[in-house]
């Protein structure tokens, strides 16, 4: 069996197989300001209280503060059904996105079944869990019940070898893997990536990859955990390693697909305008004009990202014609951005540093494009309109990237930009 089968199997009581339609107690269910009132509303239709109050979290981060007075009203009813069912995790003061905040809040562990009112709930495959987005209708159900059904996903095998060099992150990995296998092309597969690259890699870029599992459609991305991220768990959580449940595949699990990606020589990837598929590497996409640059997400919005663009930052400033956003993930990561000095150099360069949350990823808070308008983004999608204006365009990338793209005016190699990169 591989690792997502043995983890629904634990929970399920006996073992599953690919296909079959199992229903399964959860250990951790999350919404957000935008999904938990359309979630409450069904919710008050079917129950008075919720299955557990310490097993839902709500957290506030796709418009905080709030932007409109659409977006007031929602957190207003969220608020109110926290208190109303006394849930001991709201976050709801700006403590960052609800993907980076659950898990520095000690609330996942490997093994475990979480589900979210929203897509890129797969970024705690990182940490051996299974995890899932839903829709906010099923989650009204999974707050009263605490249960909810999958059909047990077939699985692909993403290998993933070498040593990455100088710029490239694991975020060109992902982008590179989504260009191969397209947008749709693992949908509804368990998505497992291995190898000693991913055995090697720091918790940061672990969640960056399965954040970006639901690009190509999977139902979950997921990872064995690691030394580091066992550790990180430990810490979090207040717990002994040896008390969590950690699962692995078995030599001989059978995948529908297997996949081998040798990023030893791999160069920074870019995802152009308007599918995240359409995946071209950075030397094809050179000197491209943009308006914008955004740096943050709970993609590419954590320490090891800001400390990217630092760097790149650092003593040069942003072209007059740009606007640079930068978002830190959470508050936590925020303060460790000012510890480190990267916010003063992010001020000095003239860059807009904004509070933690979801920003200007999805286009609505912070940074929106006008028509005709481009930006360069470390964030997971690029849809037409995604951050504005359906006449606007998106180019994913890292954040070395966008960095450099930001003090130039058009898409940038790192490399011509870079003078101090031991500084930090
Ligand atoms: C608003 C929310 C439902 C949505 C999602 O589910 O992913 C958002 O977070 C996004 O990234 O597009
Ligand atoms: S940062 Fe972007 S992708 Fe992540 S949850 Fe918020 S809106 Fe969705």
């Amino acid at each position: 069996m591989n690792i997502t089968e043995k983890i629904l199997s634990n929970a399920y009581g006996k073992e599953v197989s690919p296909g079959e339609i199992i229903e399964v107690d959860i250990d951790l269910c999350m919404s957000h300001d935008g999904t938990s009132p359309p979630a409450i509303k069904t919710f008050e239709k079917i129950a008075d209280r919720v299955w557990d109050n310490k097993k839902i979290a709500i957290v506030f981060d796709h418009a905080i503060p709030a932007n409109t007075i659409g977006s007031a009203e929602f957190q207003k009813v969220a608020r109110e059904f926290a208190k109303k069912q006394n849930l001991t995790n709201l976050y709801s003061h700006g403590e960052g996105i609800c993907h980076q905040v659950l898990p520095e809040k000690g609330l996942v562990e490997p093994g475990k079944i979480i589900v979210g009112a929203d897509s890129h709930t797969c970024t705690y495959g990182a940490f051996g869990a299974f995890s899932t987005g839903m829709g906010a209708t099923d989650i009204a159900m999974v707050y009263a019940t605490g249960k909810t059904w999958f059909m047990v996903p077939e699985a692909f095998k993403i290998e993933i070898t070498g040593k990455l060099n100088g710029i490239t992150t694991s975020k060109d990995i992902i982008l590179n893997i989504i260009g191969d296998i397209g947008s749709d092309g693992a949908t509804y597969k368990s998505a497992e990536f291995c190898g000693d690259t991913v055995d090697n890699m720091d918790v940061s870029s672990r969640m960056t990859i399965c954040n970006m599992a639901i690009e190509m459609g999977a139902k979950n991305g997921i990872m064995e955990p690691n030394k580091t991220t066992l550790e990180y768990l430990s810490n979090r959580t207040g717990k002994k390693i040896n008390s969590f449940n950690i699962f692995k595949s078995d030599k001989d699990s059978v995948y529908e697909k297997e996949f081998v990606f040798d990023v030893s020589e791999l160069e920074p990837q870019i995802a152009c305008p308007s599918d995240v598929d359409n995946v071209k590497p950075l030397s094809n996409v050179l000197g491209t004009h943009i308006d914008q640059g955004f740096i943050g997400s709970c993609t590419n919005g954590r320490i090891e990202d800001l400390k990217q663009a630092a760097l790149i930052l650092d003593g040069n400033k942003v072209h007059d014609d740009v606007r640079l956003v930068i978002s830190p993930a959470s508050a936590e990561i925020y303060k460790i951005a000012i510890e480190k000095g990267y916010i003063q150099t992010f001020i000095d360069s003239g860059a807009i540093v904004c509070n933690p949350g979801c920003g200007p990823c999805l286009g609505g808070h912070m940074g929106v494009l006008s028509a005709g308008e481009v930006s360069i983004s470390t964030t997971n999608r690029n849809f037409k309109g995604r951050m504005g204006d359906p006449e606007s365009e998106v180019y994913l990338s890292n954040a070395y990237v966008v960095a450099s793209s930001a003090i130039s005016g058009y898409i940038e190699d790192p490399e011509n930009i870079s003078q101090s990169l031991n500084k930090y």
